[in-house]
């Protein structure tokens, strides 16, 4: 690793400020958050700051959102999981902030206000700017030491990610440090076959991966499914129907069509597509050829067929990044395809899951012990797959570089 971790660094007695992403899906009427996978998550790494005083810097949602809200209940959630103490303050970087964290003790746990109530937060800079905001400024002063255990938001280029590493020593967490060792892995050293499951409904995002890790020759073979295989499907030729067709132009993707296409025209081999899909027909799941496909009724999961061949897929492969669903699981007549897969892929040597709804069904399922890892970043995830440097990777090298030797 080109940048620090917590094994590099003396935290007694310490001030740690440390950014962590618990930005969840929250209840709007109740406010309560509903999956609590990032607060368990960075637990480990909070655990292992309990020398030193720490204070916790997050963001809940954006500007604008519904879900852009205080962070009370996030410092109860995470007082209930940690079972410690977590005072919250609802203040970022004033004076009341200033005084709780002088009266700190070494153990106490700290949870400041949402940092995106700060507007600066909200923008994209380059780094030697995000350093000069009076957010990087003010909140530097504040500590000893940062650790960044945010992987959810590296790929953001905002004042706390990229800013304060640049002003003050940085080192990963123990999250990021996982994420970045299980996510490298897949480029270099994870056993082949390597098998790309791209589902769900980012069909951009799946592209992207698809063109990345083809040309690199990273994937030994892609398995398209959900709206991404009908994507591919439609690249092919087939008549996915008139519902499936307006779905994909809903979301914004017909010009996929053709990069789909143009990776078909040079993968062929090694990008397999539904042979059978599903529909709802008087209420119930039929199941066709893909050369038959009823052209009044939406695809909504793979048919039998295709579950079977891409569970053989899946079986012989050594590794299975595993991105999206295969249907509308959350109907049980089109939860088959995905629950099918998910099943066969855990129990492959390599497993590395991104996407927030293919981990939930892996959760559901009880296996995500049987996963080596479930990221807790999507597009995080996506950004590090497609082969780019995440913002918060190199500004964590940098500030190695600078202040760690
Ligand atoms: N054929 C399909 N038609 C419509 N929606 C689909 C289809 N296949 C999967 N989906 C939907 O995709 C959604 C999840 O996609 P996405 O957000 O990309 O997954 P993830 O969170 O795992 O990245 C689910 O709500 C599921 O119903
Ligand atoms: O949840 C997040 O991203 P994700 O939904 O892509 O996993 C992160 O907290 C980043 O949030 P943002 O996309 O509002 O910058």
């Amino acid at each position: 690793m080109a940048f620090g971790t917590l094994q590099d660094v003396d935290i007694r007695g310490k001030t740690v400020l440390v950014r962590v992403d618990f930005n969840s899906p929250i209840d709007p009427t109740s406010e309560m958050i509903l999956d609590d996978k990032r607060f368990r998550e960075h637990i480990p790494t909070i655990r292992a700051l309990e020398d030193g005083k720490v204070v916790i810097v997050t963001h809940q949602s954006r500007p604008g959102k519904k879900d852009f809200t205080t962070l009370a209940s996030h410092a109860e959630k995470l007082e209930r999981l940690i079972h410690r103490p977590v005072t919250y303050i609802d203040d970022i970087f004033g004076r009341t902030a200033h005084e709780a964290i002088r009266t700190m003790r070494a153990g106490e746990i700290l949870m400041l206000e949402n940092v995106r109530f700060n507007a600066e937060e909200n923008l994209t800079m380059k780094p030697e700017d995000a350093a000069k905001t009076h957010l990087v400024r003010r909140l530097s002063e504040m500590g000893d030491l940062f650790v960044n255990d945010a992987f959810g938001t590296a790929h953001r280029s905002q004042p706390t990610v990229v800013g304060i590493p640049r002003v003050m020593k940085t080192v990963a967490g123990l999250l990021m440090e996982r994420e970045i060792t299980m996510l490298s892995k897949v480029s270099s050293g994870a056993p082949h076959p390597i098998t790309f499951i791209l589902g769900g409904t980012k069909v951009d995002d799946s592209i992207a991966v698809a063109d990345h890790v083809l040309r690199n020759g990273i994937a030994d073979r892609i398995l398209a499914i959900g709206v991404v295989g009908n994507i591919f499907l439609a690249a092919e030729g087939r008549a996915i129907g008139e519902p499936s067709r307006q779905l994909i132009e809903s979301l914004g993707y017909t010009g996929e069509i053709q990069k789909a296409r143009d990776i078909l025209a040079q993968y062929a081999d090694q990008v397999l597509l539904p042979e059978t899909v599903a529909v709802r027909e008087k209420g119930e799941r039929a199941e066709y050829p893909v050369s038959g496909i009823p052209q009044d009724t939406p695809i909504l999961d793979l048919g039998s067929e295709s579950v079977r061949s891409m569970v053989d897929q899946i079986r012989s492969s050594g590794t299975i990044v595993f991105n999206g669903p295969a249907g509308v699981f959350e109907d049980p007549d089109f939860a088959i395809g995905t629950y099918e897969l998910v099943r066969a892929a855990a129990g492959v040597e390599f497993s590395v899951v991104g996407g927030g709804h293919t981990a939930a069904v892996i959760e559901k399922m009880g296996l995500e012990s049987a996963y080596s890892h479930l990221s807790t970043g999507g597009g995080a995830c996506i950004e590090f797959l497609t082969g780019k440097k995440l913002p918060a990777v190199a500004a964590l090298e940098a500030s190695w570089e600078y202040f760690g030797r």
